[in-house]
């Protein structure tokens, strides 16, 4: 028996889910683009087993369909496919970064019998977008967010939570779509707002003088990346969850008036307080790295700046027999590699890979 499995936008998320299935012993992909040029592109990149452009024949014979185009158009795909004939038992699923509103939509209209909607939201991704971005890796160990209406028979959603449990390796938990909307509206909505307001104040000071630019250093760099993110896919998401990000607003321009008191009453301890309050918050969030779920032991070091010095560092510690489960480079300036975090799964391998590099005297702090 083969599970087919369509998916409906085949781009960073919709192409990390079809790596995630093809090419699995008992699965078969099927890609739909309304763009012609796009099916030479899925094709050449191996990342469906087939490519079509009719809606209907993507939509047949599904087991599950993915719905995978940027918010504004979930309601208007899960409106064309009820009117479609589907398979008995076949599972509709989106991954749209807000839920209450296609949930709604899903409730209004009539899916045939024994076809179930039942909205999702992997919460991984990143800055990049279109299927070249795409990785089989993306939910690694990230949590997948499953939206049940009540009405959905338990059996329907332990198909779609086993698929994706056994494919993507997130972890599946089911919540709530308000509750989603306005968990995820506060910790992701909002900081791609502050991101993007903040690089914009920066590039107008930089109009005047390119020095802003030049001097950006690190901290910048580390809290704007996702001001980068696809402004077609984050329109749609601000737009959808506008009433619950407005409010989150108000409560962030009360932070602001919070800190203009602190700095007009040059009150110093007051500042103090607020870096401590957030650092120990920050510092206990959960590491939810791919390639790992439990606490890494991290490492960092300043890497000079030498041709291969990142690959000969690692092989170093390679070659000692400890596992470094995670690297990343830390950039604090365009130029150089800057600082390198090494990450462990264990407190032994970690002290080991320091001793060792600090005998080859490297500069390593915990
Ligand atoms: N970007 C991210 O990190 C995450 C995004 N999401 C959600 O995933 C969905 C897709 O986002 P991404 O994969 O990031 O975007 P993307 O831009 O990489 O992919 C969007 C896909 O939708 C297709 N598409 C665009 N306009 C279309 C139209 N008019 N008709 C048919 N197809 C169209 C594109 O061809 C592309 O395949 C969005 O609903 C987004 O909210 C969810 C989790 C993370
Ligand atoms: O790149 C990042 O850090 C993200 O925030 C990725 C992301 C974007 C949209 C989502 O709905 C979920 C995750």
């Amino acid at each position: 028996m083969i599970t087919k499995i369509t998916i409906f936008g085949v781009g960073l998320i919709g192409g990390s889910l079809a790596l995630c299935f093809k090419g699995k012993p008992g699965l078969h992909v099927t890609g739909y683009t309304h763009l012609p040029e796009l099916i030479h592109t899925y094709q050449e990149r191996q990342v469906v087993d087939h490519a079509t452009l009719s809606m209907e024949e993507a939509a047949l014979d599904a087991d599950f369909i993915f719905l995978c185009v940027p918010v504004s158009l979930l309601g208007t795909y899960l409106e064309q496919l009820s009117r479609l004939p589907l398979k008995q038992g076949c599972i509709i699923t989106d991954v749209g970064s807000t839920k209450a509103s296609i949930a709604a939509c899903a409730e209004q209209l009539q899916l045939h019998e024994g076809v179930h909607f039942i909205g999702g939201h992997p919460m991984a991704g990143s800055e990049r977008s279109g299927v070249g971005a795409a990785s089989y890796l993306l939910f690694e160990n990230a949590y997948y967010v499953l939206t049940p209406p009540e009405h959905v028979p338990q059996p329907a959603y332990e198909r779609l939570a086993d698929l994706l449990t056994q494919h993507t390796r997130a972890q599946v938990i089911r919540v709530e779509p308000q509750m989603h909307d306005e968990i995820v509206g506060a910790i992701s909505h909002l900081p791609h707002v502050i991101a993007v307001a903040l690089v914009n104040q920066i590039r107008q000071y930089n109009e005047g003088n390119p020095l802003y630019r030049m001097l950006a250093a690190g901290g910048f760099r580390d809290i704007t990346r996702i001001a980068s993110s696809d402004p077609i896919v984050w329109r749609d998401i601000l737009l959808n969850n506008r009433h619950i990000i407005l409010q989150l607003l108000e409560d962030w321009n009360e932070g602001v008036e919070q800190f203009i008191g602190l700095l007009e009453s040059e009150d110093a301890r007051g500042i103090e307080e607020q870096f401590e309050k957030a650092g120990a918050f920050r510092d206990e969030l959960p590491e939810r790295r791919k390639g790992m779920i439990t606490k890494l032991y991290d490492l960092y070091l300043d890497v000079p700046d030498h041709p291969g010095i990142i690959g000969k560092i690692t092989t170093e510690i390679g070659n000692r027999g400890i596992n470094i489960s995670n690297v990343q480079i830390i950039e604090s300036r365009e130029d150089v590699p800057g600082v390198m975090r090494l990450s462990f799964r264990n407190e032994h391998d970690m002290e080991q890979a320091k001793a060792m590099l600090q005998q080859n005297e490297y500069s390593v702090f915990v």
